[in-house]
């Protein structure tokens, strides 16, 4: 666990049965009203991390007994990711003039940031770009500019339904699917790959960075009931990568309670 103190580099985090590592996904169980779609195989396993190398990069890789011993191929195949680049968000809580994924940023609106990102990448076979048929020419712009198909889906009412409407327009040949908020626009190519090899080794991964500030529980008449251990803490960031099937498995978890 000391590999958690080497620094702010994001590491991909996953657990030890690989479909658990999306617990920023769409709605933790005690953030948001509703089930995510994640939220019964999120409370399953326990989360456990190791260090590889120690040269470069810090770096977690899981544990994971499924792989060990088992020859598995370690790249993720040309062509065969689908990314799901959520931009239906109302940006309600920024109350800005517009979604703050399409802000302009250095003259650019944000949500084309990754989107050029993720068009960058061999892998990347296609982009489903989920936002509201009125956004949908600042994508459209594009055009001509990118290697990858570029199609679209309308949003739903939460992120979680915005995630589940994308999903259905995946190809069905695709390995695997790599959701991502376009409201992020700074993440690296290289970060994108190696989460992208994680969750094609193990099921699932998310992009995450070791939270630097102390975080305190609060009871609801606001005193501090305890100092959470930092060490095991992470924030999450996109994009988050899972298999397909498995991905559909946790919707129909979801569907089903
Ligand atoms: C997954 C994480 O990024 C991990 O930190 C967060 O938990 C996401 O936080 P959140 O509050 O659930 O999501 P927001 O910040 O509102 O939106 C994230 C992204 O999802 C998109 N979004 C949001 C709601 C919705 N119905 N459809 C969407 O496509 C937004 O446009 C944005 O690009």
């Amino acid at each position: 666990m000391t590999a958690l103190h080497h620094g702010n580099m994001n590491c991909s985090i996953l657990c030890k049965r690989g479909a658990v590592s999306f617990v920023g996904f769409a709605a933790l169980p005690f953030s948001q009203p509703r089930a995510s779609a994640f939220e019964g195989l999120v409370r399953g396993p326990k989360f456990e991390f190791r260090e590889k190398g120690r040269s470069g990069r810090s770096r977690m890789t899981p544990y994971c007994a499924e792989n060990s011993g088992k020859e598995k191929s370690t790249i993720v195949m040309e062509k065969s990711v689908s990314v799901i680049l959520l931009a239906g968000g109302k940006g309600k809580r920024m109350g800005a003039s517009m979604p703050k994924q399409y802000l302009p940023l250095l003259g650019q609106p944000i949500a084309l940031y990754s989107l050029y990102t993720f068009s960058q990448l061999i892998q990347v076979k296609e982009i489903i770009v989920v936002c509201d048929p009125s956004y949908k020419d600042i994508f459209e712009g594009t055009k001509g500019k990118l290697c990858v198909e570029v199609k679209f889906a309308l949003p739903g009412k939460e992120r979680q339904d915005s995630v589940y409407s994308g999903l259905q327009a995946v190809d069905s040949s695709s390995e695997l699917v790599c959701i991502h908020d376009s409201a992020r626009p700074l993440v690296s190519t290289g970060d994108i790959e190696k989460v992208l090899k994680d969750g094609w080794l193990n099921g699932a991964a998310v992009l995450g960075v070791p939270v630097k500030a102390t975080i305190k529980e609060a009871n609801s008449q606001s005193f501090v009931v305890r100092t959470l251990d930092r060490k095991t803490l992470w924030e999450m960031q996109t994009p988050q990568v899972i298999k397909p099937d498995l991905l559909k498995k946790g919707f129909e978890l979801v569907n089903r309670s």
